[in-house]
């Protein structure tokens, strides 16, 4: 499969506090890689650092053959449309009502005209199990459909890579199934995924790479398989001890 993200000599840091050291890692087309670890590791500001929400301190993003830690606001917020994020909060207008959060961005970047998108937008909320929430207002919804929507909305900019900061930890326990369900649909028909997440069954099951995360580093990563049931490093034996 072609690479479609490299991240070299990626570091990162906050004042003297080094959160990211060294990263080399490569994304492929297709592949969806959970990032998991303790807690405070950088798993975040890994994610963040992708598409450059965190600019790093040093080392580069190449996606689609562009280093985005060193091109013009313009051409990055470009690149940014064909990398979809997904935060822990919702983040929705809640002024607005959902049909028209998800077609807001598509229809300030022209994509496509107003009746495409209005198209889109209902086969998006069909997808994500929300066909009947079209005139809701968020405030109406409970937190699993707003993060539902979130990603909805996310997906109108028919991203090439979509990017998941722990999109269930702020749901209440009922809720993250729908959520994790979405998700999974969505792997399975392709995406690339780069899930930041403390999820450990979702990472077993959907992942078709684990990357563990330790002291600012990928100290580990393997597929669920190898890495669930024979982790090399003590750390991440430590770290499995602990959530599973
Ligand atoms: N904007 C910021 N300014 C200063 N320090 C930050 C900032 N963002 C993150 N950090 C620090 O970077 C370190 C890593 O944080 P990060 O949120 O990336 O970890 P994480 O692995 O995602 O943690 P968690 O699983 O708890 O969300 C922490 O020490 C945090 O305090």
């Amino acid at each position: 499969m072609p690479n479609l993200i490299e991240i070299k000599n990626l570091e990162k840091s906050f004042g003297k506090n080094q959160v990211l050291k060294n990263i080399n890692e490569v994304v492929e087309k297709g592949q969806v890689i959970c990032v998991i670890g303790p807690s405070g590791s950088g798993k975040s500001t890994f994610l963040r650092c992708l598409n450059v929400l965190e600019k790093p301190t040093k080392g580069q993003v190449i996606f689609e053959n562009q280093d985005l830690t060193n091109i013009s606001e313009t051409a990055l917020n470009k690149l940014r449309e064909r990398m979809g994020m997904v935060f822990q909060s919702f983040n929705l207008f809640p002024n607005m009502n959902v049909l028209n959060n998800i077609k807001l961005a598509p229809l300030k970047v022209k994509m496509i005209s107003e009746i495409e998108t209005t198209k889109k937008a209902h086969e998006l909320l069909e997808q994500v199990g929300l066909a009947d929430k079209a005139e809701q207002f968020p405030a109406n919804l409970s937190g699993g459909q707003q993060q539902r929507v979130a990603i909805a909305r996310a997906l109108a900019m028919n991203p090439e890579v979509m990017l998941f900061d722990e999109p269930t930890s702020a749901l209440d326990p009922e809720m993250v199934g729908e959520v994790l369900k979405v998700m999974k649909d969505l792997a399975e028909s392709g995406m690339t995924m780069i899930v930041v997440t403390h999820e450990m069954g979702f990472a077993k099951e959907v992942a078709n790479q684990v990357w563990f995360m330790d002291e600012g580093f990928i100290q580990e990563k393997g597929s669920p398989n190898e890495f669930f049931v024979n982790p090399k490093t003590k750390r991440a034996k430590e770290f499995l001890s602990k959530v599973l």
